[in-house]
């Protein structure tokens, strides 16, 4: 019998005790950062062998130091190893992120009329080079493999490269390998944790260096992520999953409970909270817990009890409307599960949080793996100033602007008043008669 699920009343909290309910495994990462700063450095200076050896030592793999890219024929392998119907599933699922993808899109540039004459506006290119990170310690993750690849090939980055850890067998994923051929990426590598974000930043003999990095993993990698911040673009921090389920008073209890198990499976260092304003839907939910984990293998029990029963995750009984829509914004979570008769009514509140999904039918699980947006979020609470993943994260920006004859007078005009107050004198020349003489001469 699991111990008590976590239960926290907010009208009876004080602000420190509401303070720690928002924190996540993530929010302390000092551990990790000691243990992970002489991994990065073996990388940079041993390459291969050390990433073989790190795979021996923490993912128990065989892994060939001449081999660390998976051949060719092990895509074939993957396709035959597969059941069919996994196969279907990962095709739908590419397919829907796909669309969603590339109706994201940007055009390749826009430019407007200012001014009469001044034309100003963006242009969007794909970056040269991404690695996209695919955890594989608590599980497989092809969907990852669609959520970040698939963008990546719709923004039309030419080098896109996999790492993830290989299993004990010293391979990769089959599933994974599937995923990865199907939205059209086919270089792999076989090393996770902070040492494949390692031989990303800085490059092996046989790791491609990429100038950005996307995907989620555990602490080890997102503290590798922001020690190499320097060398590699570590894209939206993107930690171990979490997600609120927010019922209101219409919701059924049993619903929310079957939702809240969804990410706490995930990992004891995941993050799941029930947040409601309905002391009869808590109860409901509370109750109806103990069938489902009947229900469930020992690892994901575990991992579920220890989030719903520790600091992390549980019930949290809002008093009214305000006040949980106030601990949602600030808790900012990666997934938003809203279930109640009329969804909609609450959107307009909720501004903080990587996701949300509406209604009865839009469970995280179709989220996270087929529905189309993107499933790679902000943890951490940093959903208040970041964004899901998306087709502009493999794409840079550029402002674009060109001056007609027409419009330049006024516009050198302004700037010339601007440029003598800020006391800059070659902007101000610039955009002086010396100008319009050397212009006119050219005529
Ligand atoms: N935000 C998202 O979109 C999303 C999606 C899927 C998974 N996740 C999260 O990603 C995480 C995946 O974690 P995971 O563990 O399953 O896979 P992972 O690949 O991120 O981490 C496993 C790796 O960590 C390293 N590691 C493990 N123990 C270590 C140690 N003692 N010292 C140094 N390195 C060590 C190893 O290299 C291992 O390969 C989970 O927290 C999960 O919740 C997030
Ligand atoms: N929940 C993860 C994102 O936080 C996505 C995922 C993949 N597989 C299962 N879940
Ligand atoms: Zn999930």
């Amino acid at each position: 019998m699991p111990a008590a699920v976590s239960f926290h009343d907010l009208s009876t909290l004080d602000a420190a005790a509401r303070a720690g309910l928002l924190k996540r495994a993530e929010s302390d990462l000092g551990p990790f950062l000691d243990k992970v700063r002489p991994i990065i450095e073996a990388v940079r200076t041993e390459g291969d062998a050390a990433l073989a050896r790190f795979a021996r030592e923490f993912d128990k793999a065989p892994v060939d130091p001449a081999r660390i890219q998976v051949e060719p024929a092990a895509f074939d392998r993957a396709f035959d190893a597969v059941e069919p119907e996994v196969i279907e599933a990962i095709r739908y699922a590419v397919d829907n992120i796909r669309r969603f993808h590339q109706d994201q899109k940007p055009e390749e540039m826009w430019l407007h009329e200012i001014r009469p004459g001044a034309f100003a506006g963006d242009r969007f290119l794909p970056i040269p080079s991404v690695a996209c990170y695919v955890p594989r310690g608590k599980g497989s993750f092809p969907s990852v493999v669609m959520m970040t690849t698939v963008p990546a090939v719709v923004a039309g980055v030419p080098e896109i490269s996999i790492i993830t850890p290989p299993g004990p067998d010293g391979e990769v994923d089959a599933a994974t390998l599937v995923a990865a051929r199907l939205a059209g990426v086919e270089t792999v590598y076989k090393c996770g944790g902070a040492q494949g974000v390692a031989a990303v930043a800085y490059g092996t003999e046989t790791v491609r260096r990429a100038v950005k990095i996307v995907g989620p993993g555990s602490p080890w990698v997102v503290a590798a992520k922001r020690l190499l911040s320097d060398v590699i673009d570590p894209g939206i921090p993107a930690g171990p999953s979490e997600a609120i389920i927010f019922a209101d008073d219409t919701a059924d209890g049993r619903l929310a409970a079957l939702d809240l198990l969804v990410e706490a499976e995930h990992g004891p260092d995941s993050s799941a909270w029930l947040v409601t304003t309905s002391r009869q839907v808590a109860e409901d939910a509370i109750a109806a817990l103990d069938g489902y984990w009947a229900k469930m293998g020992a690892q994901r029990t575990a991992f579920s009890t220890a989030v719903l029963t520790g600091p992390r995750g549980g019930v949290v009984l809002a008093p009214d409307l305000e006040a949980a829509y106030a601990f949602i914004n600030d808790y900012a979570p990666e997934h938003l599960e809203v279930l109640g008769d009329e969804p909609f009514a609450h959107l307009g509140r909720l501004v903080n949080a990587g996701e949300i999904l509406l209604g009865n039918r839009t469970p995280v699980t179709l989220g996270n793996f087929v529905l189309g947006p993107n499933a790679v979020l902000p943890t951490n609470a940093a959903a208040r100033t970041f964004s899901p993943l998306s087709v502009f994260d493999y794409m840079k920006r550029s402002s674009v602007g060109y001056v007609t004859a027409k419009a330049y007078p006024e516009l050198a005009r302004h700037a010339g008043i601007l440029a003598r107050y800020e006391g800059f004198e070659a902007h101000a020349a610039a955009v002086s008669p010396v100008r319009d003489a050397i212009l006119n001469r050219r005529r």
